[in-house]
């Protein structure tokens, strides 16, 4: 079984201070000592002191009493450094793991929101350290004193301590059962207290806009709503709070009855002494009473926060689960977008909005449109570099994130405009992306895209290119990417402006070899004539982005017949 996740964030963070918790416990030890000792010293001086008619033995077993005492404020004062040990660096850690978690998830909330939340859960995390401090000093304190006179009663008289234990038990029962739906309801109580922070953080960012708009009285519903929401929530909580009169009934009062109505059975048929019943009610008085009432209220409320809190913490640093990896392969080169949308933030506008888009294998499909329209975003999604936000893209049918990240990478190769050479030799940078490719397949590329006399003015394939390529042009540099795509094993190519430096006939012959060679070529063109080449043509212009042939955009669309002209002229 595992632990809920706020204890595991409690744990966490708690496990570099098990030196100081190890101190903090053993004085813990050491300051119930005198309610160990109280109940039996008592009933010491009661029988054989007082009663037996020596009142200085009696009183020197009470000084015995005082002297443990003055020992157990000793030990309270040596609890406190070992209580702040453990309590500050808790604070430290918990508010960075939580706000670095918190501002992590900034990017998917409106900034207003989720400067809310940071607060909110800056604030929660305070809340830990002084209720994990209260608990520690007082709640630790009593029920320590509450567990020495347990002991103390069963040294004292096993059947009495039995009977008083089953009551106790039976309240704490009584007491655990109804802790979940306590939880549940405090939880709403936190989450309603968060989301009046949001709201009213929204409002109050936008109170010029409400101004404008006359919206006051709107603006003033949504934050009443949520605080009408809100007070519900808190009484809600507030009615689970009746439990506490069962347990104090069962926990605090039956097992004081319990003794009085006890005692003459167990005098007449045990052999207690007044002495022993005199520490009995002395244990029940100061040891168990005053325990079993503060974890019931101000305990049973701290536990209570101090779960829910932490609980509500445990979420936001839960981070997100990374869907496993792809291990589908594609059987096909044919590439599908269907209703994509894509924006590079939540809050911004999308680049690409609901574009559907079908490239059959074998196609060449030809981008164009103005500049800054989202052609190489395009170019990136289809790659598979960049997610859509909706919609999906496939390979062969399959989605692109259900690929296996292997197969998918050398499937499909993006070409950007700035070309990738690197030092070592040429026959190195050619074979990058397919390093088995023999001498033959060189010849063919380098033949097919136009890089041959590169190569021969080089001085082969095992001439050195220098760090940063050298003195090599811009296009020299771009056929080598070209030549490198071309040997590559991958079936879909993308070219995002890769020819750019490239005069128009070697570009046209670059392009219509990686359109010959098996496969799909997708190229955002940089000029017209590569539109004139492609089998389809999509053009992104606007919300809605048109695809077709050369010849039909020219008449469907003015842009496109504007940048046919543009071009020609
Ligand atoms: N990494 C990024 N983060 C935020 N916005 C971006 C990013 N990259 C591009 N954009 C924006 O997305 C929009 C589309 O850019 P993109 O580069 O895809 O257009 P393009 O059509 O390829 O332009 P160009 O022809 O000038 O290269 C532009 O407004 C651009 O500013």
């Amino acid at each position: 079984m595992t632990a809920p996740p706020a204890a595991r964030l409690l744990h966490r963070h708690l496990r570099g201070q098990w030196p100081a918790m190890r101190r903090l416990s053993a004085w813990s030890v050491v300051e119930s000592l005198p309610m160990f000792a109280s109940g039996l010293l008592l009933a010491r001086a009661v029988d054989h002191g007082f009663l037996a008619g020596r009142t200085m033995t009696g009183l020197g077993w009470l000084a015995v009493l005082a002297a443990l005492y003055a020992v157990g404020a000793v030990a309270t004062g040596r609890v406190y450094p070992w209580l702040a040990a453990t309590v500050e660096p808790l604070r430290d850690s918990l508010v960075t793991e939580v706000v670095a978690a918190a501002l992590r998830r900034m990017a998917d909330q409106a900034p207003d929101a989720a400067g809310a939340s940071v607060s909110q859960v800056t604030e929660q995390a305070e809340a830990v350290r002084a209720l994990v401090g209260t608990a520690l000093r007082n709640v630790r304190q009593l029920v320590s004193a509450g567990a020495a006179a347990l002991v103390g009663l069963a040294l004292l008289s096993p059947l009495l301590a039995l009977v008083i234990c089953l009551s106790v038990a039976l309240a704490l029962g009584v007491y655990a059962a109804f802790v979940s739906l306590q939880i549940r309801r405090y939880r709403a109580v936190i989450r309603q207290a968060e989301r009046i922070g949001e709201v009213a953080a929204t409002v109050v960012h936008g109170v010029r806009d409400v101004a404008a708009c006359a919206a006051e009285d709107r603006a003033a519903a949504a934050v009443g709503e949520v605080v009408d929401t809100q007070a519900e929530a808190l009484r809600a909580y507030a009615r689970t709070r009746w439990v506490r009169l069962p347990v104090l009934a069962l926990g605090v009062h039956l097992p004081l009855l319990a003794l009085l109505v006890l005692s003459p059975y167990l005098t007449a048929h045990h052999g207690l002494t007044a002495g022993q019943i005199a520490g009995g009610a002395g244990y029940l008085v100061t040891g168990l009473q005053p325990g079993i009432t503060v974890l019931v209220d101000a305990g049973g409320t701290l536990l209570l926060s101090l779960a829910v809190v932490l609980g509500r913490l445990a979420e936001v640093c839960a981070v997100p689960e990374e869907p496993p990896p792809g291990t589908a392969t594609a059987e096909s080169s044919g590439i599908e977008a269907e209703h994509v949308t894509f924006a590079y933030s939540p809050r911004a506008a999308p680049v690409i909005e609901d574009l559907s888009l079908h490239v059959p294998e074998g196609t060449h499909l030809a981008v164009v449109g103005p500049s800054g329209t989202g052609k190489s975003t395009l170019a990136n999604l289809l790659a598979g570099l960049l997610e859509p936000r909706k919609g999906k893209i496939t390979l062969g049918k399959v989605p692109l994130p259900h690929l296996d990240p292997a197969h998918l990478r050398s499937s499909i190769a993006l070409i950007p405009q700035e070309s990738y050479v690197f030092a070592g030799t040429l026959r190195d940078n050619l074979t990058y992306l397919n390093p088995e490719a023999a001498a033959p397949a060189l010849e063919e590329a380098a033949a097919a895209v136009g890089l041959s006399e590169l190569v021969d003015r080089l001085g082969g394939y095992e001439s050195d290119i220098p760090p940063g390529g050298g003195d090599l042009s811009q296009g020299e540099r771009q056929l080598i990417t070209l030549a490198r795509a071309y040997l590559s094993p991958a079936r879909v190519i993308v070219l995002d402006e890769a020819t750019s430096h490239l005069d128009p006939a070697t570009e046209a012959r670059a392009e219509e070899a990686l359109a010959t060679r098996g496969g799909t070529l997708i190229v955002i063109a940089h000029r017209m004539t590569s539109a004139e080449r492609a089998h389809q043509v999509l053009l992104l212009d606007g919300p809605v982005p048109l695809l077709g042939t050369h010849e039909t955009l020219q008449t469907r669309s003015r842009t496109y017949a504007d940048l046919v002209g543009h071009w020609h002229t």
